[in-house]
């Protein structure tokens, strides 16, 4: 039980965004436990500090490495980060205490304001028109279904990104909802995109819309009081999620989107809940791609990361492998582009 005296140092990054996702978990934790203290510590992470060196450049955990030396060091006791941003695999000592309910998971199109209302949608742009992102997600996916759309880099906070798309010559740009969401920008949101888009859609990031809450594998106290913020149904969908990417990834980051969703399915007379699990990996160049899906009966995170694993090593085996080798050997056509996801 937490005594009136508990404080809990909680580590973030310095931007708009996880201030305000760390404020968010704040103001849940105290609605629980009123006399804990929480006191905030928020650091400039590699990837905020360097905004020009490609993103395969700075290595993985370019947003997390610095907090969680404070972690180990114990100057800090959780992490706030977006889920998304986390390697899948952390450092010794380390685990995911709690995964908080999900903001909406989608990405989504921002047109330039120099266009007004013209556009609705990306089916609505021209040949040639110029799209911002940096993911080779987000890109390798659009290719497929708009071959006419040029894709360009677009870098820096959301709040810099919609500034960029409206002032330096980008007819859209594309970001995830939820950051949108969380900082009041959902009225720039034009259009939703996800595996149902007509037109043509994209699935999201592994983790994308959900808080990690990173603390000490051995700190039962924080564990417990963590269960206040803790949403088991996204945080189990996560874990199995981050198990796709961990089994598939080979030691570079990959195109690959996901969608999860739970689903009842009736089986033998009973209505039982199931994971549902979509997984695509594309080529950089957006011309091959392999996809997959699985509905598991899913109990715990173990369940689902083995749910996880299982479709992954299924898609390897059906040219997802050849896909991501090509790319680690520098043969993927679209190799130039930069790997990462922002
Ligand atoms: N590193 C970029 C990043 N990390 C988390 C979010 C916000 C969305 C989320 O919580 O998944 C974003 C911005 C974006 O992709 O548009």
């Amino acid at each position: 039980m937490a005594t009136p005296t508990t404080t809990i140092r909680i580590g973030t990054r310095r931007s708009a965004l996880a201030l305000k996702q760390t404020d968010l978990v704040i103001a849940t934790l105290q609605r629980a436990h009123p006399h804990v203290r929480c006191e905030v510590h928020a650091t400039a992470t590699m990837g905020d500090r360097d905004k020009t060196t490609p993103l395969p450049e700075l290595g993985k955990g370019l947003w997390t490495n610095e907090l969680e030396a404070q972690l180990i060091e114990r100057k800090v006791d959780v992490i706030v980060h977006s889920l998304k941003d986390v390697p899948t695999t952390l450092p010794e000592g380390c685990i995911l205490g709690a995964v908080t309910a999900r903001e909406d998971p989608r990405d989504v199109v921002i047109f330039s304001k120099v266009h007004g209302d013209k556009y609705s949608k990306l089916v609505d742009l021209p040949e040639g028109a110029v799209v911002g992102t940096s993911s080779v997600r987000r890109a390798a996916q659009l290719r497929r279904s708009y071959p006419g759309l040029v894709f360009r880099d677009v870098r820096g906070n959301i709040e810099t990104r919609l500034k960029k798309c409206d002032e330096e010559g980008y007819d859209a740009i594309i970001l995830a909802a939820a950051g949108l969401l969380r900082l009041d920008f959902g009225g720039r949101i034009a259009q939703y995109l996800d595996s149902t888009t007509e037109g043509g859609g994209l699935l999201h990031a592994v983790g994308q819309g959900a808080l990690g809450l990173e603390i000490r594998e051995d700190d039962e106290q924080l564990k417990e009081l963590l269960g206040a913020v803790k949403d088991t149904p996204t945080m189990t969908a996560c874990f199995a999620e981050r198990s796709v990417m961990r089994t598939l990834e080979g030691g570079c980051s990959v195109p690959i989107g996901v969608e999860t969703a739970w689903v009842e399915e009736e089986e033998d007379g009973e209505k039982k809940k199931k994971l549902q699990l979509r997984v695509v990996v594309v080529s950089l160049d957006g011309r091959r791609a392999v996809d997959g899906e699985s509905t598991l009966e899913v109990a715990t995170l173990e369940e689902a990361e083995a749910a996880g694993t299982k479709l992954a090593q299924r898609l390897a085996g059906l040219g997802a492998q050849q896909i991501l080798d090509d790319i680690n050997k520098g043969r993927d056509s679209g190799a130039a582009l930069k790997v990462g996801d922002v």
